[in-house]
């Protein structure tokens, strides 16, 4: 019997983990919010559970296997709530901003760019003081407008207000849609991409992926045969796998690294 309960795992995702953590060089990249740490209304105050910390630090100290957190989050943000060692490869802003083992790449916006960020504080600041529970969170390529803690209706209209003045505003505006808000970059980088970056800069042989929102889906589109895909939550998606939420994407952790610690890699 496994030393992690395997209860509620199917079998098939068990034995999809059993083969993949087999491979030589394993790339493990999660998603943060809704997939290791449970949704939160203060997106300073989320924070991994205890179970998705453990064994993200024990996958963190097996030979052969890097661990990365691909987010929506600005990068600074992403540092701060997920408190991982230097080990840990970060990617914030959906892609924009990646920290590897030497880290020196400050994203560095051109003016052209920086114009479009400043307009588009002006337009979503307006939006957002317009109403009641709506807020924006600064990153370094655009803003988020958060309406968690909105009326239902509050936020569907600040959400088509700001949609409709900042494209007409701007041109080329990248508009993510994910839990309780509506996400605003003047690039276009997505998730698929940063899992691509990583998959080649770990030379991993098989890649597992973790994540719960809209915007994973490109990560998981990009994923090959051999890779693993785990949704987190409900909605639709093209992962292969689907578990209820952090707590059991905990469990899916801890077994890889339990297999992983346990079995031979392949040469
Ligand atoms: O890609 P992720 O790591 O999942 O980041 C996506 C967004 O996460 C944060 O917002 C979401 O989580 C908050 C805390 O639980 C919640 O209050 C909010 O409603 C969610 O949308 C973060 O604030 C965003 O910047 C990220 O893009």
């Amino acid at each position: 019997m496994s030393e992690v309960s395997e209860r509620g795992l199917g079998r098939e995702l068990i034995g999809a983990l059993h083969e993949l953590a087999r491979v030589k060089r394993l790339l493990v990249a999660l998603d943060f919010d809704g997939t290791l740490a449970p949704e939160v209304d203060d997106p300073e105050q989320a924070r991994a559970t205890p179970e998705a910390r453990a064994a993200v630090l024990r996958l963190l100290g097996i030979p052969n296997t890097r661990v990365a957190l691909v987010s929506g989050r600005a990068l600074d943000s992403l540092e701060a709530v997920s408190q991982l060692p230097d080990t840990a490869l970060l990617v914030g802003s959906h892609g924009i901003e990646i920290r590897l083992d030497s880290p020196d790449d400050s994203l560095s916006l051109d003016t052209s760019e920086l114009k479009r960020v400043d307009t588009l504080n002006q337009v979503l600041g307006e939006v957002a003081d317009a109403f009641d529970q709506v807020w924006l969170e600064p990153k370094p390529a655009g803003f988020a407008l958060h309406t968690r803690l909105a009326t239902e209706h509050n936020s569907r209209v600040a959400h088509l207000v700001a949609l409709s003045e900042a494209s007409a505003e701007i041109d080329d505006l990248t508009v993510r849609h994910g839990k309780n808000v509506l996400e605003f970059s003047v690039r276009s980088t997505t998730k698929g991409d940063a899992v691509e970056h990583l998959r080649g800069y770990t030379k991993a042989n098989a890649v597992f992926y973790a994540g719960d929102d809209v915007t994973d889906e490109d990560a998981f589109v990009a994923l090959q045969p051999h890779d693993l895909g785990l949704k987190s939550g409900t909605g639709e998606t093209a992962a292969a796998f689907r578990v209820a939420g952090p707590a059991q994407v905990a469990q899916v952790l801890a077994l890889l690294a339990e297999f992983r610690e346990g079995g031979v890699h392949e040469q």
